[in-house]
């Protein structure tokens, strides 16, 4: 289907060699080479609907990146197939290459001596993509993305964030109904971070593009996925809506208490857990957010009253940073 991805029982395994150490381990290596199999990425299946933006979570090492190897067509799976815009991506790369865009945040695809404008033609060209046409949608970028002060410099000069949002203009300027995106505003300053984020929003409202996003910075998640898929370990443990998550693992409350003494010994309350310590600052959250006999936020602020002596407390709605951790946990024990 045209903008679509669908991912079925995908698995990925990499094969290496350990070195093992010292002089006699090298030698022994190399006479006899100990391989072992990683599974980077183990049966995980999920849609992403055309028009949609999908966040794919997960922390290090989980297989994101090998993911988004396999739909933009570098990888091959070990098994499993994959569809992105009703293209098997790794049997006909170059009908998927027409269909998608991909950004990666840690590397650029631009041409590293040449200014960006130039490269951007060179993309025209390969593309064929009608000059108006490109002219168009370059102007449609640098309304956002405001490129046009810098796209006459060379790559190589251009700062992270200035680099990041060339990427991100030439990865669209085929008009790709589908784009990946591997955390892309990885190390941007916040204001940038925001253009890039509104950039996002506007291909996908305004355009219908179907975006599959992965990024640690949860303010992210929070602007702009509507639906999240958690990845652990290769396997996918989650796969919901922002407001099923926050259901599921975000406690429905937090109560933040600055203790009169920074060294009180601090222990769980019956139902409450101890969330946080910084210093005098403890934040408390429900044991298990879905128990019939969680406390509610009121007999939680009481208990911490009558515990500890306090000088100042506060409620707080858990944020997505802190649900995350919780559903992080939770995939951990699975
Ligand atoms: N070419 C490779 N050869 C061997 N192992 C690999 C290869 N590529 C990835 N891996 C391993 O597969 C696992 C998943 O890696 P991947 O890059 O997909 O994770 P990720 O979720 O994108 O992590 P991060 O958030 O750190 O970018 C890791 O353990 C990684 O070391």
């Amino acid at each position: 289907m045209p903008g679509s991805i669908e991912v079925r029982g995908l698995s990925r395994t990499f094969h290496t060699t350990v070195r093992r150490p010292g002089l006699a381990g090298t030698l022994r290596s190399l006479v006899n080479p100990e391989r072992v199999a990683k599974h980077a990425v183990s049966d995980i299946t999920f849609d992403v609907a055309p028009g949609e933006l999908l966040a794919l979570l997960g922390p290090n090492g989980a297989g994101k990146s090998t993911t988004i190897k396999v739909l933009t067509g570098i990888l091959t799976p070990t098994s499993g197939e994959a569809r992105v815009a009703g293209v098997v991506p790794y049997q006909d790369r170059e009908r998927n290459a027409r269909n998608i865009g991909a950004v990666f945040g840690q590397r650029t695809q631009l041409w590293w001596d040449l200014p960006v404008r130039e490269s951007f033609s060179i993309l025209r060209d390969i593309y064929e993509v009608p000059k108006a046409e490109h002219a168009a949608r370059l102007k449609e970028f640098d309304d956002i993305l405001e490129l046009s002060t810098f796209w006459d410099t060379r790559v190589r000069h251009l700062s992270l964030g200035q680099r990041v949002r060339c990427d991100l203009a030439a990865a669209l300027l085929h008009d790709p109904p589908v784009v990946f995106l591997d955390e892309p505003t990885i190390g941007m300053d916040v204001v940038v971070k925001e253009q890039v984020r509104e950039f996002l929003r506007h291909q996908v409202e305004e355009r219908g593009r179907t975006v599959l996003l992965t990024t640690h910075d949860m303010t992210e998640v929070e602007r702009l996925a509507e639906r999240v898929v958690l990845i652990n370990h290769g396997r996918l443990v989650l796969d919901g809506s922002l407001d099923e998550i926050r259901r599921r693992f975000g406690s429905t409350w937090q109560v933040r208490a600055t203790l009169a003494d920074a060294h009180t010994d601090v222990v769980p309350l019956p139902g409450i857990a101890v969330l946080r310590k910084e210093g005098p600052q403890v934040v408390f959250g429900p044991e298990s957010p879905d128990g019939p006999d969680s406390p509610t936020v009121h007999q939680a602020l009481k208990a911490v009253i009558e515990r500890y002596e306090v000088t100042g407390v506060a409620i707080d709605e858990a944020d997505l940073e802190d649900v995350m951790r919780a559903a992080y946990v939770h995939a951990e024990a699975v």
